[in-house]
């Protein structure tokens, strides 16, 4: 058996053993309680095993090379607090004044398809799928059949498990992959898109590699990418401090600089139509605003619940409940560093947000030349 497939093989184990086999029916706090004790706990010093607070070269090559196991650990530990302080779409995007939450989300899906020109009837890549909230909506949106691509068996579930609840079966599937060894046939897809997974990558230039590769000549790739900006100075202990913070909150090996993404993009053979940070701009409402505990940013009063959970006191009432569960026991041991690493994430994205150093969305657009060779 190949390292890889031993690697998948002992994965699938793990997350049935973590969140046995009724993936679906439960999310957000009920599948949270119901996780196998000893399980969450391996999970949760899986995730943290090279979090150390380090930002030497050797700390930083050990998550490197640690990216799959340390990823799949850190989405076994999150995804239930994301979906219920969240939703089932996992990124960030930009408000217009007036605009409810989840309107915002989906209409940041519907600019990326947009911009990839996906079309009815295209057969498309998501890179990163999570548990299917873009995938579902931009087909529905745009009609095309997507296949997500994810290394976490929970999500990949979870993901189905929704497909079939909406009757979307027939435009959507969910495989188990690793985005920088992907398994498709060169030339497979119309288009490919990710939404802020890719900088999970210990090198972007490897997984924009293996994009460029499962994609059809003349084919789009459109991405979300999270990466530092032109301001960043990763000299400046500040800088840095923020980038870990982001780093060790959002189980990200290493915060790349956004001319590395460009770069890696050229590199594999992509001609880049845009790099936009559309972060980058006069919005009166902040791409980070629930993280804040700005009140005056909440835009229509259906707002309010998910405010309350990603704001400030939100979280510091989720972190209060649930250290007061995990020490009565109804919740398993390790989940209290769950939400202090979750809220360093908070910190670290608000700060780097403010300071203009780290954007969630910068927005590349490529092409595969049509005339590109295997
Ligand atoms: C990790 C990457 C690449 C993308 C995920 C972006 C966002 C969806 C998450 C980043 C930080 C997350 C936090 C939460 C939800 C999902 C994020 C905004 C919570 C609000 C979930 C509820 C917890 O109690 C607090 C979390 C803070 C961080
Ligand atoms: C922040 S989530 C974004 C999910 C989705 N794009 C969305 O917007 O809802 C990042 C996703 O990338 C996936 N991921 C991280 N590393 C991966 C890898 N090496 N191979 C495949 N998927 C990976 C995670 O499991 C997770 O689903």
């Amino acid at each position: 058996m190949s390292d890889a497939t031993e690697l998948r093989r002992r994965q699938a184990e793990f997350s049935k053993e973590l969140h046995g086999d009724d993936i679906g029916s439960k999310t957000g706090v009920s599948a949270f309680l119901s996780k196998n004790r000893s399980a969450q706990k391996e999970a949760v010093t899986k995730y943290l095993k090279h979090w150390d607070g380090k930002v030497d070269k050797d700390a930083e090559d050990r998550r490197l090379e640690d990216y799959n196991e340390s990823t799949h650990s850190y989405y076994n530990v999150v995804t239930d607090f994301y979906e219920y302080g969240w939703g089932s779409s996992f990124h960030f995007s930009r408000y217009y004044k007036g605009e409810n939450f989840f309107a915002a989300m989906a209409r940041h899906e519907h600019y990326l398809a947009y911009k990839a020109g996906i079309q009815k009837g295209d057969l498309v890549l998501d890179v990163g799928c999570g548990v299917g909230g873009p995938a579902r909506e931009i087909s529905r949106f745009t009609g095309c059949n997507i296949i997500g691509l994810n290394n976490n068996d929970y999500q990949i579930a979870k993901a189905k498990w929704y497909s079939k609840k909406y009757h979307l079966e027939d435009q959507l599937d969910f495989v188990k992959g690793d985005f920088m060894n992907m398994d498709f046939e060169p030339n497979t897809f119309d288009k490919v898109y990710a939404i802020e997974a890719t900088c999970h990558a210990p090198s972007l230039e490897g997984v924009y590699g293996q994009i460029y590769k499962v994609l059809k000549p003349g084919g789009t790739f459109a991405v979300y990418e999270w990466v530092m900006t032109e301001r960043y100075d990763e000299s400046n202990p500040k800088h840095r401090k923020i980038a870990y913070e982001i780093e060790i909150g959002d189980g990200i090996p290493k915060m790349f600089h956004v001319d590395v993404a460009k770069q890696a993009l050229t590199n594999v053979g992509f001609e880049v139509s845009v790099a936009q940070d559309l972060a980058d701009n006069d919005d009166e409402v902040p791409w980070y605003y629930p993280l804040t505990g700005e009140w005056k940013y909440v835009q229509t009063l259906t707002d309010l619940g998910t405010f309350f959970r990603t704001s400030f006191f939100g979280r510091k009432f989720t972190s209060a409940m649930v250290s007061l569960m995990e020490k009565v026991g109804i919740a398993p041991e390790g989940s209290s560093k769950v939400t202090n690493a979750l809220e360093e994430a908070a910190i670290g994205l608000v700060a780097g947000g403010r300071e203009k150093l780290f954007t969630p969305m910068m927005l590349f657009v490529a092409k595969k030349p049509l005339d590109a060779s295997d």
